[in-house]
């Protein structure tokens, strides 16, 4: 507050020029990274096919037990902090609308207005959809398997009409009108992900915090890498090593221009959330 209220001071001065002075300018650096907004997400707690240790993607997987456990403690830690929301945005497929349901149950909001978008889907997994993680690993060695999982621009393998996912995917009525046939993923890297990710957090989410309004995404590991990278700004390199927990809530404050003026803060003891970011990394290792 006293913060803030210097800080309004400081720039209602006519010709105030920090840049002259040096120690204003040390004032005016860190008042101008001030936190103005924030924005938390969470990945959904554990689905029934990570417990399988399977790649998931568009698959429809519902959360598991633990998952929903996962959701709960989730909950219980943004209402131990105190945090409400305005608005909360998610994909269209059940674990993730599962856990914000779950999460809003538990902070006493569960009426909050959610838009629910396949552009905060997890990243079609292609080819690799239904299969076994580890066994995969085992088949076609581990490097590839976190080329798979991790690298950048690297896709997997298509999804051929074959698969016998194929058609669950592409008839789910949820999405007849969106997305169309032509942006239809059949496997998405990373960067593929982003490019259909980033056009909803800049033109639907980004103004609703700048009009000042509290937002929760619940979405998925890779969606919400591709945002992190995004707000991070981090290289393609650095994102490879970002694994999420699941059903951690973690929040950003971010400046005037909806930059973070500091690291993610997971809502969670320090120890759980590298124990949880460890054990999504070691998935792709053959047992
Ligand atoms: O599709 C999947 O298997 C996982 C992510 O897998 P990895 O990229 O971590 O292998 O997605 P989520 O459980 O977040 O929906």
């Amino acid at each position: 507050m006293l913060c803030r209220h210097v800080y309004r001071r400081l720039f209602s001065l006519n010709n105030f020029q920090p840049v002259k002075n040096p120690v204003l300018f040390t004032v005016f650096r860190y008042f101008a990274r001030m936190a103005k907004y924030e924005v938390i997400m969470i990945r959904h707690g554990e689905s029934a096919w990570n417990k399988e240790n399977r790649f998931c993607g568009w698959f429809d997987a519902d959360l598991s037990e633990a998952g929903i456990e996962e959701a709960k403690r989730g909950g219980q830690a943004l209402k131990s902090d105190g945090h409400k929301f305005d608005l909360a945005y998610t994909s269209v497929l059940q674990r993730a609308q599962k856990t914000l349901a779950t999460v809003l149950k538990e902070i006493g909001q569960e009426d909050l207005p959610v838009v629910k978008t396949w552009r905060l889907n997890e990243r079609h997994y292609g080819a690799l959809t239904g299969l076994n993680k580890a066994e995969t690993a085992a088949k076609h060695g581990e490097e590839q398997v976190q080329i798979w999982r991790r690298s950048y621009d690297i896709p997997p393998p298509p999804m051929e009409e074959s698969h016998p996912y194929y058609k669950l995917i592409v008839d789910d009525e949820r999405y007849k009108d969106e997305p169309s046939k032509e942006e239809f993923p059949m496997y998405e890297s990373l960067k593929l992900t982003i490019a259909r990710t980033l056009p909803f957090w800049n033109d639907v989410i980004c103004p609703q915090i700048k009009a000042g309004k509290k937002i929760l995404i619940a979405a998925h590991g890779n969606s919400l890498r591709g945002i992190v990278k995004h707000l991070e700004g981090m290289s393609e390199e650095a994102i490879m090593q970002l694994n999420l927990p699941t059903g951690i809530p973690f929040v950003y404050e971010l400046d005037e221009n909806l930059k973070p003026t500091g690291p993610m803060k997971f809502l969670g003891d320090e120890e759980t959330v590298k124990k949880a970011m460890e054990a999504v990394a070691a998935q792709g290792k053959a047992k």
